[in-house]
């Protein structure tokens, strides 16, 4: 029987075109090989590495509620209570949302790595805040750690002083963070719309602040610009 190459040879003339093209057919295998090889590699670090960050929540949680006078019924249904959110998080991480599934309604922000964009879910009509975050310029600036930080801590958190994470995707370029949409705006628009402050006012968004710090650090991370407003206190 004639084997395929003889074949290709025989069809397509066989001269010394075709070693060349032998070969740039096989540099180009090589090249698709090794990019599977790396797609599969990263796929199984990632999934140990989730692994891994969903075992240390349970023990840091557990180690916590060691130190806690509690009855041991309270201590297991906390414990219950982590793992159904973070088969919640693994489910919505399987779903394979993508940017497809929401319509861009107004643009509402800039932070330091994007933009956040008022958007609206296809299949639920529900509305959203979408932080758009350019994965090059987190890596040229060394934040990967930080936003994936970000990402976790939002998914995890259960606070109401804290911005509720629906769901986290990416493609090539992005990641996408859907968030529940806070529309009464920020600080700085708050300061530049009032001027001043009352005493009162001020009181209470200070109060709403430190709650939403203390719950952060309940799950072991501390506020980066926090740490900047210490380190001016101090
Ligand atoms: N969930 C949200 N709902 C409504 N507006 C939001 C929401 N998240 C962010 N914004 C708006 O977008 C702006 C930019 O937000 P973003 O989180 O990207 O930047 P940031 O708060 O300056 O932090 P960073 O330093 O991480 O960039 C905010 O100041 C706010 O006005």
């Amino acid at each position: 029987m004639e084997s395929a190459k003889n074949w290709f040879r025989r069809k397509s003339g066989g001269s010394a075109m075709d070693e060349t093209r032998e070969e740039v057919v096989s540099k180009q295998t090589k090249e698709r090989v090794e990019a599977a090889k790396k797609y599969i590699e990263n796929h199984y670090l990632q999934h140990a590495r989730i692994l891994q960050e969903r075992r240390q929540r349970r023990s840091i949680l557990e180690k916590r509620l060691g130190e806690k006078h509690m009855s041991r019924e309270e201590k297991h249904r906390i414990v219950k209570q982590l793992e159904k959110k973070e088969s919640e998080y693994m489910r919505l991480q399987r779903l394979k949302t993508g940017v497809e599934d929401f319509e861009i309604l107004a643009q509402i922000g800039k932070g330091a790595f994007g933009e956040v964009r008022l958007c609206r879910e296809k299949t639920s009509s529900q509305i959203f805040a979408m932080k758009k975050l350019n994965k090059s310029d987190m890596i040229r600036r060394g934040q990967v750690e930080h936003v994936r930080s970000e990402r976790n801590l939002l998914a995890e958190i259960e606070s109401e002083f804290v911005v509720k994470l629906h769901c986290s995707f990416q493609d090539e370029e992005f990641l996408y963070l859907i968030m529940e949409h806070l529309p009464g705006g920020d600080m700085m628009a708050l300061l530049s719309s009032k001027g001043t402050l009352t005493a009162e006012e001020a009181r209470f968004y200070i109060a709403e602040t430190v709650l939403a710090i203390e719950s952060i650090h309940k799950h072991n991370y501390i506020h980066r610009h926090f740490l900047q407003w210490a380190h001016l206190i101090i």
